[in-house]
Order: C-alpha cells, then sequence, then structure tokens
C-alpha cells in the first residue's frame, strides 16, 4: 500500500510504470510454458554427464517455483481491476521470479560434471548465458529488480568459477563479465524505449479524451447555437406576422395590402391574366361610434373582418385599408366574381346581428368593385375603386358598385373628396 501511495502521490509516471509493470507480469506469465518445456532438454544434456539425483532435485525445485509464479499471476489477472492492481501481487510475483532466477544460475552447480568434462561445462555456461539473454529482454520492462535479477542468476556462476580458479574459466568469468556489461546497455535502452513508448500511448490517450470532449462540447454549442437560430427565426417570422397585422382586426394591414398588390399586378402582367379588386366600407359608422361609442365601434369592426374572412372563398384576402375602408383582392377572378361574392356577404351582414349594438341595428356595407387588366397601376385601380364605392354611398349606400358600369364622367363625379 505504501508503494501504491508513493506511487501515486510521487511519480509523475506512475501510469507508465504500470503499464510496464503489466507488460513484464504477461512476458514473465508467457515464459512459464517454455520455461518448463526447456528443463528436459537441459536434463537430456546433462544426463550422464552430471549427478542424476542433483540434477532431479533441480527440476523439482524449479518447476516449485515456476507453480507458484503461475497461480500468483492469475490470481492477479482476475483481480486486475484498477491500473495499480499490480503492485499488489507484483512482490510475489517478483520473488517468484528471482528465485527462478536464481535456479537458472544455479544449474551451473546443480548440473556439474562428476567427472571433470570442458566441453560439457562450457555447453552448460552456452545455455545458461542464453537463457539470461532472454530473461534480460523479459526484465527490461521492470527495472526495480534488475541489480537483484543480475545478482540472483550470476550468484552461483560466479562462485563456482571463482572457486575452481582455473585459468581457462577465469577467461571465461571475463567474458561473462563483458557480456553483462553489454545486456546491461542494452536493458537500459531497452527499458527506455519501452518507457517512451508507454507515454506516448497514454499522451495519446488523453489527447483523444481530450478531442473526445470538444467534439462534446462543440455539439452541444452546435445544438444550442441552431435552437437560438430557430428560435430567431420564429421571432422573426413573428415580427414579420405582425408587420403587416392589423392591430385592432387581426387582419392583413395597408403594408400588406401594398406588397400583395405589386405581387398580384407583376404576377397579371407575366402571365396576361386580369384580376379584381373592391373597397368595402361600414355605412354610416360614424353614427356608431357617436351612439354607442367608440369601444363597440371597435368591435363592430372586429365582427366584421371575423364575418367577412369566413364568408369569403379561400383565394380572396380581406386587407384593412385604414379607418372603416376595407380591400378585397381577387387574383385571377373577374370583377363580376368578386361582385357577386360581396353582394352575397353583404345581404348577410345586413341581416345579421352584431354583438355590441342593440338587436334592432342594421349595420351595411358598400362596396366598389374594379376589374384590373393587365399593365394597369395599382394606385389607378384602387382609386377607380374608391370611385365606385363612394357612387354605391350616393346611390343610398347597402350596395355593390362596379366601376365598369358607371359612366367615366359620372365616375370622375365622384371623388374621394365629393
Ligand atoms: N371605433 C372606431 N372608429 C373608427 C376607426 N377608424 C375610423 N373610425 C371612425 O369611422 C368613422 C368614419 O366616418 P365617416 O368617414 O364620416 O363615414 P361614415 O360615418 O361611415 O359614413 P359613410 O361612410 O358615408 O357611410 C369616423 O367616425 C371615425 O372616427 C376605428 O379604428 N375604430
Amino acid at each position: 500500500m505504501k508503494r501504491l501511495a508513493y506511487l501515486q502521490q510521487e511519480s509523475p509516471h506512475w501510469r507508465e510504470e504500470t503499464d510496464l509493470t503489466r507488460y513484464f507480469v504477461d512476458a514473465a506469465y508467457q515464459s512459464i510454458g517454455p520455461a518448463m518445456c526447456s528443463t528436459p532438454v537441459l536434463a537430456w544434456i546433462a544426463y550422464e554427464h552430471a549427478s542424476l539425483w542433483r540434477m532431479l532435485c533441480w527440476m523439482a525445485l524449479f518447476w516449485l517455483v515456476e507453480w507458484r509464479l503461475m497461480l500468483v499471476i492469475r490470481k492477479f489477472r482476475r483481480h486486475d481491476t484498477h491500473p495499480l492492481a499490480v503492485y499488489q501481487y507484483y512482490p510475489a510475483i517478483r520473488d517468484c521470479l528471482l528465485a527462478s532466477s536464481l535456479l537458472w544460475g544455479s544449474c551451473i552447480w546443480f548440473m556439474a560434471p562428476t567427472q571433470p568434462d570442458r566441453p560439457y561445462e562450457m555447453l552448460l555456461l552456452l545455455w545458461v548465458s542464453g537463457i539470461f539473454a532472454l530473461l534480460c529482454i523479459m526484465m527490461a520492462a521492470c527495472r526495480d529488480i534488475h541489480v537483484l535479477f543480475f545478482a540472483a542468476f550470476w550468484a552461483f556462476p560466479v562462485f563456482s568459477l571463482l572457486n575452481d580458479g582455473q585459468r581457462l574459466e577465469l577467461v571465461a568469468l571475463l567474458g561473462v563479465l563483458l557480456y553483462l556489461l553489454s545486456q546491461w546497455r542494452f536493458v537500459r535502452g531497452f527499458r527506455q524505449t519501452l518507457f517512451e513508448t508507454v507515454q506516448l500511448k497514454h499522451a495519446n490517450q488523453s489527447m483523444m479524451e481530450k478531442l473526445v470532449e470538444m467534439h462534446v462540447q462543440a455539439s452541444m454549442k452546435r445544438e444550442s447555437l441552431e435552437q437560438n437560430r430557430l428560435a430567431l427565426q420564429n421571432a422573426l417570422a413573428e415580427g414579420e406576422r405582425l408587420l403587416e397585422c392589423d392591430a385592432l382586426t387581426g387582419c392583413f394591414n395597408q403594408r400588406a395590402l401594398r406588397r400583395q398588390l405589386d405581387l398580384y399586378a407583376a404576377a397579371s402582367q407575366e402571365n396576361g391574366q386580369g384580376w379584381s379588386l373592391s373597397i368595402l366600407d361600414l355605412d354610416h359608422f360614424k353614427q356608431v361610434n357617436d351612439t354607442f361609442g367608440h369601444q363597440a365601434g371597435d368591435a363592430v369592426l372586429e365582427q366584421l373582418v371575423h364575418k367577412v374572412c369566413e364568408l369569403l372563398p379561400g383565394e380572396m384576402q380581406l386587407y384593412r385599408y385604414g379607418g372603416e375602408e376595407f380591400v378585397v383582392l381577387a387574383p385571377q377572378q373577374p370583377a363580376a366574381a368578386l361582385a357577386a361574392v360581396l353582394d352575397a356577404i353583404r345581404q348577410q351582414l345586413a341581416s345579421s346581428r352584431w354583438e355590441a349594438l342593440p338587436a334592432s341595428w342594421q349595420q351595411t356595407i358598400s362596396a366598389g368593385v374594379v376589374a384590373c387588366q393587365p399593365g394597369d397601376p395599382v394606385n389607378h385601380s384602387l382609386q377607380q375603386a374608391d370611385m365606385a364605392l363612394y357612387a354605391a354611398k350616393h346611390r343610398g349606400r347597402n350596395r355593390i358598385c362596379m366601376a365598369s358600369e358607371l359612366a367615366t364622367p359620372v365616375l370622375q363625379g365622384f371623388s374621394h373628396s365629393s
């Protein structure tokens, strides 16, 4: 536990260290099979050269240690849930590996020839050196037991060589020392490379995590921007609607009328088809205001819009022109059709009940209808409709008057100012 705390608090590279130790444990686990299989080969080499019981003794000890190593690593693998869990089992794994190294080195003593036998001794030394080279690669991932591992492995060979004191053995010992030095350098370099690789892996991992986080944040920002854009778009559409909407009655206002008139005039010029428009007006509306009050007048205007919109066919639209005057546009419709529709509406309104007015009150409308030809200026058409409306007023109100039915001099006689 002390080691865990130390690693977490002191070592800035504890993750890399943990990973390297994991690799080391994996490599140790994979080495168990080949190590156990290689012992019979060694025994075969040593057979009839070395003492049989010492050889068997060595094999038994070696298998025992490898068996224990396998059990500990398996236990570690079952509990490897935390990045630092490896260190709970590490001491036991390390001890087994040191014992295994000691036994590899000690086979020089355990399997020493019963009679002087130089070739066999050299073969044994060569075997042990080969095993040492393999173990060195495995140990490269784990730095804290290098010295112990070297010492454990070469303790027996060096001791036995020194003990004999023969010249040939001393030369072999020198060679082994040189070999050790070169292995030492190799192991240091190899470990550094491993460490840097693991460091790079962690750097990549944290960069990926940051990228994912940034991606998530960017997506969230994009989403909120999209929501803001939609809200803005809706607000803009609502603003535009309100801009073309009459505040009292809720129908289109003169601004919308002007825009639509230009559109119809342009379309009519393009397709060569005529259309029609009408101005309609409440009769004696001043009297309503004066008798029942301005609020009652407002209610009549609202109700008028409601009633007319209900009765108008879908292709015709109602616009408030100003005051108690309204315009009806009938795209691609002849003036007679519009006049017929308005006349029907007029009759309905004349007999209908007005909420703000007494039941006996008959509220009528008058309208002037004009046929618009392709190329007619819209102001001219409006003026014609206005004149027809005033002709209707002049003729006694509660009627629809067609601009075309009026003789031009007569028509001109009804001007707005008259
Ligand atoms: N309550 C109310 N009255 C309005 C509104 N706009 C205009 N008026 C009134 O409508 C009346 C229009 O009167 P006039 O132009 O003399 O016309 P009229 O009394 O309807 O008579 P004719 O059109 O000749 O039948 C005026 O009294 C205006 O004050 C409005 O938004 N609300």
